[in-house]
């Protein structure tokens, strides 16, 4: 193969996908210069499977990638065709937003995005080996042997490495959507140390709309009050007509046909050697493993505003075509369906994050990033939060400047890197709110108050949009000190209010705060008796509630936290061989060893490490300290 030397870069993002994209914006904006490479520039930004971003717990990581100056909440607010606020039965820490995308909108709203922005470059090429000097990276090579000399790389191949797909006895060789694969890059890295395995997921077929009898569906409309993932965007900004999805379910026949055909699914013929999604799992996977339900609810969802292809949520599976067919056609609703596309299974190469460290940084790779599902996580929003953090690392480490880390009590993307990190995944990881265990205060909602100030910080948030965070949070501050200080006499409106909201009368003056505090009652609520109330924007209103009226708990959580950033402020040296400390139980050091966590906090949450392993290493570094 013939080389050339084709460009002089500062970053090399390898990967179109969610995370890629991110990743190169990042480094772009941080002021390097960036190319974005992908095998087909028609996968930027693609959705292979579900036409939604958001979702239980993932609507808090595109909050949060808003937050710190990412691009997936501002093109998901252009592009959304019906969108939902989830959970809003429950607390305000779970609510998640979730939007129906127009798939094809997405990805050419974010492709038009890095095609303006300064410095960076997109570039239509497989990239098959990453060159190394002085035990760093220092390029990148493309199929065709051109030949792009770097200081960092950022790895976000997603699904497409030895990527089979799986459709009943059809197995090709190929990335999704009949895209390209990756052939040749794995080899490259297995040479270079890096231990890659094997992952599976799937998606579920595509059909006509004109083919389904949506009479026989219940309609699903999306929210009228609209809440942008941006928090640059008001409601107004963004509000336009919804779409509507459908729910329907399977039924016993359907299961029948899938238990009649499970020796013809590569899932259960033992064709795929990758290990799946547990909580995304096939159709196949539902009807074995909860045999006992009689039906499983389906979601039918259409692709785009330009299409009449719909999208059947819920049912994702590998059997052969005509089982397929089969077994769609016994659903309420589609029993004239024309599949447009069939569902598959996909399988490809991917990594034990444990081989990173928390900046997603390798650990014996200066300059090589890894972020995405490469990583070993499943999600298109899990996909952006760490391109996020890999493009800002590869473009401080090119700068010599710190890492930056977030924390478990940061963000949910603190939580998720700090996840696959330090505990590795053996199966593709989702997000959930259960993970993340200061969750009260890692809400959706305050993304901003979180995080907005880091993304100011390392260069990504303008002067303007942190400007006009802080002014937000001084209308809340006073608001609170105001609700604060009203009092309320048991008058014949208050007495009316109360008694309308079910909750119980006051015989003295009660202040404002205390009547908010009530579980019946709230900021809203309240307005018509508290004829005081300056005009405030609706994110104000939410946080003088959520704040007021929660105020006990994040109380107790801020102190948790507190407790936590103690041991996560104890550093330990990445040199330090745990063999050598006495008094470590064996598979302690062995762990240890193989992950060297940067902290004290990060070591107490791998697994096969004991909280008396902790002790014994407080007391070594003690001594360690006492020594020096
Ligand atoms: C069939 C299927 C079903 C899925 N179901 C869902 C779902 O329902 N919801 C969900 O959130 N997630 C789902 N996922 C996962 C979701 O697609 C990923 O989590 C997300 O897209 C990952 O983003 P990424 O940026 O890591 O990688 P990808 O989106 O996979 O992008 C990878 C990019 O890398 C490029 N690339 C790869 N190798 C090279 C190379 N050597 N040189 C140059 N470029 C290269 C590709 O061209 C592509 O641009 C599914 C994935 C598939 C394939
Ligand atoms: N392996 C993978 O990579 C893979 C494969 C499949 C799914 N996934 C992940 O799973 C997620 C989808 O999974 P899910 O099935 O839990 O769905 P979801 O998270 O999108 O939705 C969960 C709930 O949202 C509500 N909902 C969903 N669609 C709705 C609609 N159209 N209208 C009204 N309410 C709706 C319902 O209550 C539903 O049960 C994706 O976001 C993706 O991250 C990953």
């Amino acid at each position: 193969m013939n080389m050339y030397h084709a460009e002089t870069i500062d970053v090399a993002v390898i990967g179109g996908g969610h995370a890629g994209c991110e990743a190169a914006l990042a480094a772009a904006r941080l002021g390097m210069r960036t190319v974005l490479f992908a095998i087909s520039l028609d996968s930027i930004a693609m959705m292979p499977c579900n036409p939604s971003i958001g979702g239980s717990s993932k609507g808090h990581l595109v909050r949060e990638v808003d937050a710190l100056g990412g691009e997936m909440g501002k093109v998901i607010d252009k592009t959304y065709i019906q969108t939902k606020m989830l959970n809003t039965g429950k607390g305000p820490a779970v609510y998640s937003l979730r939007a129906q995308a127009d798939k094809q909108a997405y990805q050419s709203e974010m492709k038009h995005r890095l095609e303006n922005t300064p410095n960076l470059k997109i570039k239509q090429a497989e990239i098959v080996d990453i060159r190394m000097e002085n035990g760093r990276v220092s390029g990148v090579v493309t199929a065709a042997g051109a030949v792009y000399d770097c200081k960092a790389a950022v790895l976000c191949m997603g699904t497409y490495m030895k990527a089979r797909c799986l459709t009943g006895e059809h197995i090709t060789e190929s990335g999704p959507n009949n895209l390209m694969p990756a052939m040749k890059l794995s080899a490259r890295l297995r040479e270079m140390g890096i231990d890659l395995f094997r992952f599976k997921t799937g998606t579920p077929a595509r059909m006509n709309k004109n083919s389904l009898d949506l009479e026989k569906m219940q309609p699903q409309y999306g929210d009228e009050n609209i809440v942008p993932f941006s928090f640059s965007h008001t409601a107004e900004d963004i509000a336009k007509p919804q779409v509507l999805c459908w729910l329907t379910y399977t039924n016993e026949k359907t299961h029948q046909i899938i238990r009649d055909n499970l020796d013809r699914s590569p899932m259960f013929g033992g064709v795929i050697e990758g290990t799946g999604p547990r909580y995304c799992p096939s159709i196949e996977d539902k009807v074995v493993r909860f045999a006992d339900k009689e039906r499983h609810q389906l979601f039918v969802e259409p692709e785009g505003e330009n299409t009449e292809e719909m999208y059947i949520q819920g049912m994702s599976s590998s059997l052969p075509e005509d089982v397929q067919i089969a077994m769609y056609r016994t659903i309420p609703g589609l029993e004239h369906c024309e599949i447009t596309r069939f569902a598959y299974a996909i399988e490809y190469d991917c990594i034990d994050a444990t081989q990173l460290k928390l900046s997603l940084e390798f650990k014996d790779i200066p300059g090589l990033f890894s972020a995405g599902q490469f990583n070993g996580s499943s999600g298109y929003e899990e996909a952006a939060a760490q391109g996020l953090i890999g493009g800002i690392n590869a473009a401080h480490f090119v700068q010599g400047k710190e890492p930056l880390v977030l924390q478990r009590s940061d963000g949910y993307i603190g939580v998720l890197i700090d996840d696959i990190v330090n505990k590795g995944t053996r199966e593709p990881y989702r997000m959930m709110t259960s993970r993340a265990e200061f969750r009260l205060l890692l809400r959706q909602d305050n993304a901003d108050q979180r995080l907005t100030p880091i993304g100011y910080r390392i260069g990504l948030i303008s002067q303007e949009r942190y400007d006009a965070l802080l002014e937000k949070e001084r209308l809340v501050a006073a608001e609170i000190d105001r609700v604060q200080h009203v009092t309320m006499g048991p008058s014949a409106p208050v007495l009316a209010l109360l008694e309308k909201y079910g909750t119980a009368p006051i015989k003295n003056g009660a202040r404002l705060s205390d009547l908010l505090k009530r579980p019946q009652l709230s900021y809203e609520a309240l307005a018509e008796i508290d004829p005081e109330r300056p005009d405030l924007p609706q994110d104000v209103q939410e946080q003088v509630n959520i704040q007021i009226k929660y105020a006990g708990y994040i109380d107790q959580q801020l102190k948790q936290v507190e407790q936590f950033k103690k041991l996560e402020g104890r550093l330990l040296p990445m040199e330090l061989d745990y063999e050598t400390i006495q008094g470590l139980r064996l598979e302690a050091r062995q762990k240890l060893n193989l992950v060297r966590p940067e902290n004290l906090g990060q070591a107490s949450r791998i697994t096969g490490v004991s909280p008396a392993d902790i002790s014994v290493l407080l007391i070594y570094m003690e001594q360690m300290k006492r020594k020096h």
